[in-house]
Formats: structure tokens, C-alpha cells, sequence
């Protein structure tokens, strides 16, 4: 279980979280809502370590990670895979996921696993011998959130993965996160914009404004929430919020 107890953090002496609180157990998907500049992206980074943490703490199944640099943390199996897509351009789809087997280093997955877990990811399948630096910015995405996959993740945080995608991919990248909380047990934590798509798929989510958490529920919940519409998601309908 990923625990965040009190988390502040932000950007050099700018504050931007403040006192979050957080859980996610394994196999939960949690989504992060909130209007631009809420703090949703700094939350994820601050987990993944490429912030560090001012006061609070971060532990993984009692594993205090507070202080542990960004690659300890992946060691560990945090894996961010952040807005846009940082793929290596030279090499290949399948060297690419080959990194992301490797990295999973002590919860190393053998080629098999990796195959099966591909069964996922059709689209990546048809890609797998292109050099990934030629493919479309949508086909990257997909490819760089199968190799976060490969990394066999414990905790998976995904930033705003269908940005850009079109219909089709995005509703293969929310499959994609099912897949990997109720077949992997990952913990994911998913920062979207597509409102609706996002409640769909998560077990529980939480709304940010102003770097805190300002509401929380099962996704039914802040579906059904006037509330949670009127005062975060910019007093519009659910539909309209997504645009
Ligand atoms: N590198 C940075 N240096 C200083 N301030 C930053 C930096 N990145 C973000 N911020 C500030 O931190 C606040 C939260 O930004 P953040 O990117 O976490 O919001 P967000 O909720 O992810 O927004 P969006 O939905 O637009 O991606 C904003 O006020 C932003 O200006």
C-alpha cells in the first residue's frame, strides 16, 4: 500500500502541496481531478521522487521512502510515466520495453510475463520492430505506457496518459489501467482530464485545488456529486469538464 501522511512539496521556495493525504492499496486505480495548476502533476512527481518532500511522508507497504532518491524509489517499483512521452527515439518498440523489463531489477519478469502482459497492449504488438522516435505522438504514448508495464510497476502514476489520443487509443489506454491493477495488483494513481473516462475505470478519486485535497469518494460518488461538479470541475457537467 502507497501511504502519503501529511505531504508538502513544491518548486525550490515555491510551496505547492500542502498536507496531502493519500492511500492507494494494490489493485486500486485512484484518479486525481482538478483544474489546471492544481497541483495533480506535482503530486505525481513528488511520489516518483523528482521532487523532494518538505514535510510529510511517502511509505510503501510500511516502507518509509520519504528521503529515498528517485531511483531508489523505481528500484522499488515507483514508476511515473509523466505527460508527454519519453521514449529513447533511436531504438526500437521492443528495445524500449526490454528497458523497462530490465529496470524492473529485484521484481524482474521474464520475457513470457512480458509477453502475456503485452496480450494487453494489441496496439503495441503491431508497432513492435518500428524505431520509436518515428511514431506517431499517440503511438508513443501507448508504447510508453507498456513499457512502464514491463517494469512490473507496485505503484504506477500516470499523468494525463490519454492527452492526445484519439478515441480509440484512449479507450485502450483506460483498459490498459484496468488490466494493471486487477491483473497486475499495481497501486495507480491516474491524473486525468477526461472526467468521465477516468471515474469510469477508478475505484476512488480525489479532487485538488490549490495543492490540498479539497474532496475524495469512490468514483460513484463524485460522479454523482452537484458539489464536486459545481465548485472543482468548473461548474459544468461531467462531459463538458472533460473538454
Ligand atoms: N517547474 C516549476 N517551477 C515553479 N512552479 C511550478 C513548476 N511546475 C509547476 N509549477 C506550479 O505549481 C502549481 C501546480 O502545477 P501542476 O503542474 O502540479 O498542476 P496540475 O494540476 O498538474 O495542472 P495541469 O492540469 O495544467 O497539468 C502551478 O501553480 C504551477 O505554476
Amino acid at each position: 500500500m502507497l501511504e502519503l501522511t501529511g505531504v508538502s512539496s513544491g518548486y525550490g521556495a515555491v510551496p505547492v502541496l500542502h498536507g496531502v493525504d493519500l492511500t492507494i492499496t494494490a489493485g486500486e486505480v485512484v484518479t486525481v481531478l482538478g483544474a489546471n495548476g492544481a497541483g495533480k502533476t506535482t503530486l505525481a512527481r513528488t511520489i516518483s521522487g523528482l521532487l523532494p518532500v518538505k514535510e510529510g511522508s511517502i511509505r510503501l507497504d510500511g516502507t518509509d521512502l520519504t528521503r529515498k532518491p528517485l531511483h531508489r524509489r523505481a528500484g522499488r517499483g515507483v514508476i511515473l510515466v509523466p505527460e508527454g512521452r519519453r521514449l529513447f527515439g533511436g531504438l526500437t518498440v521492443a528495445q524500449n520495453i526490454e528497458l523497462g523489463r530490465i529496470a524492473a531489477k529485484g521484481r524482474q519478469q521474464d520475457a513470457d510475463a512480458v509477453g502475456h502482459l503485452l496480450d494487453a497492449f494489441p496496439k503495441v504488438r503491431t508497432l513492435w520492430d518500428r524505431q520509436a522516435g518515428l511514431l506517431s505522438g499517440g503511438e508513443q504514448q501507448m508504447v510508453a505506457l507498456a513499457r512502464a508495464a514491463a517494469g512490473r510497476p507496485r505503484v504506477l502514476l500516470l499523468d494525463e496518459p490519454s492527452l492526445g489520443l484519439s478515441p480509440l487509443l484512449v479507450d485502450e489506454v483506460f483498459a490498459m489501467v484496468t488490466f494493471m491493477a486487477r491483473e497486475t495488483g499495481s497501486a495507480v494513481l491516474l491524473i486525468e482530464q477526461i472526467v468521465d473516462g477516468a471515474l469510469a475505470v477508478a475505484d476512488r478519486g480525489v479532487v485538488m485545488a490549490h495543492g490540498q485535497i479539497v474532496a475524495a469518494g469512490t468514483a460513484s460518488e463524485l460522479s454523482a456529486s452537484p458539489a464536486v461538479r459545481q465548485a472543482y470541475l468548473g461548474g459544468a457537467g461531467l462531459d463538458e469538464a472533460a473538454r
